[in-house]
């Protein structure tokens, strides 16, 4: 841990090679959120020593034939490790500079903001795929990041998202919309692009004109109604052309516009050292607001899914020893590490 001039507390995690959760990590992790709580420290960050790896997840080896009892402590010392961060009442931020699968995804979402680096990255819940149930204090962590359907679908589906993913989720309307009706016809001397309005209104006035021929309007009109039967492509496209050009004119980011945020990260940074000045700008939103006011408001925010585990916590412990117990569950987390084995060795 690193404290700053700000009071700020940057927590780096430095378990080579992936930062995979054993008991030893949890409990440092515990421990360090208590020192950071005790010091009165502004805020703190999480990031990782890894250039590509946040977090692995749970260490697969803490499940694989385990020590019952030792298996428990792993349990209930990821429990904690979750009630402090998710509880906590100081600001937390998650500088997330490379894979944050699983458990990794957990320790993100239980903060209360996200930087990700840009890059070939995934963030997710992928239990499900593994043939596992997340526990529900996992799910309500996701659920609580992102919106409900998103956080079902998610999780039904052990969705890893990819960095643009996380932020943005599936294209709506917009530039992306206006892309699949084709390309627009782009301004040229005969078909300058107008609004729907400005044609319209165009017609209107000649029609109305006195000097225009009741058949010569009935005849313009027809003439419209077949231009706009036969030509409604053309005039979509250049409706869409109009509307881009009005964005750019008054500086509107189409691209983002159009597109709807699934906001399992706020924001991507290009470099560590940028997401966790991103973070820090994040925490530092809260200087003006009374600490006690701040920390009771997200406390009592985040209070029925913090009790919900409180008291489960035995049945929750429970649940898990059985099934990691379970001859098959052995089975899977053989064939997956040998599987991660292979594909490291490649
Ligand atoms: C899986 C069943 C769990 C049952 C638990 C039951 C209930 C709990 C439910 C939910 C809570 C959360 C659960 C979890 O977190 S389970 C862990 C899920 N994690 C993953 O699936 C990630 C697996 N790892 C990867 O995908 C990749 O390693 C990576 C993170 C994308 C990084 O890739 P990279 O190429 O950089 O590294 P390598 O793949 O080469 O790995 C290097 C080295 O590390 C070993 N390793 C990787 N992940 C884990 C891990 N989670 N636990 C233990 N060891 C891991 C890998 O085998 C390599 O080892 P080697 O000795 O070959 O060097």
């Amino acid at each position: 841990m690193a404290v700053d001039n700000d009071g700020i507390a940057v927590v780096t995690l430095q378990r080579p090679p992936v930062n995979s959760l054993n008991l030893d990590l949890l409990q440092a992790m515990n421990n360090t959120f208590d020192d950071v709580a005790k010091n009165k420290s502004k805020g703190m960050i999480l990031t990782s020593a890894s250039p590509t790896v946040f977090s692995a997840g749970l260490d697969i080896m803490e499940m694989y034939k385990p020590d019952p009892k030792r298996l428990e402590t792993f349990w209930v010392t990821l429990q904690d490790m979750w009630l402090k961060l998710f509880g906590a009442s100081f600001p937390t931020a998650a500088a997330i500079n490379g894979h944050a699968p699983a458990g990794g995804c957990l320790i993100a979402t239980s903060c209360e903001y996200r930087v990700m680096l840009s890059g070939k990255f995934t963030i997710g819940l992928n239990e499900t795929a593994l043939g596992i149930v997340p526990p529900t204090w996992i799910q309500d962590s996701l659920r609580h990041t992102i919106p409900t359907r998103q956080a079902e679908i998610a999780l039904t589906t052990g969705k890893m998202f990819t960095v643009d993913e996380a932020l943005k989720w599936r294209t709506n309307r917009g530039a992306e919309g206006a892309a699949r009706l084709g390309p627009p016809v782009l301004e040229g001397p005969q078909m300058p692009p107008r609004s729907p309005d400005q044609i319209l209104n165009k017609t209107l006035k000649m029609c109305l004109s006195p000097k225009m021929a009741l058949d010569t309007g009935i005849i313009k009109l027809n003439a419209l109604n077949e231009y706009l039967v036969t030509e409604r492509t053309t005039i979509v496209d250049n409706a869409i052309t109009f509307g881009i050009k009005k964005c750019n004119d008054m500086d509107i980011n189409i691209q983002k516009r159009g597109r709807r945020k699934v906001g399992l990260i706020d924001e991507t940074a290009a470099d560590k050292a940028e997401a966790i000045e991103k973070c820090k700008k994040f925490i530092k939103r809260f200087d003006k607001i009374p600490s006690l006011a701040r920390g009771m408001t997200k406390q009592i925010f985040r209070q029925e899914v913090l009790q919900k585990l409180l008291t489960n916590r035995q049945a929750d412990t429970k649940q898990f020893l059985d099934l990691v117990n379970q001859p098959k569950i052995q089975q899977s987390l053989e064939l997956y590490l040998a599987m991660l084995k292979q594909k490291s060795q490649k």
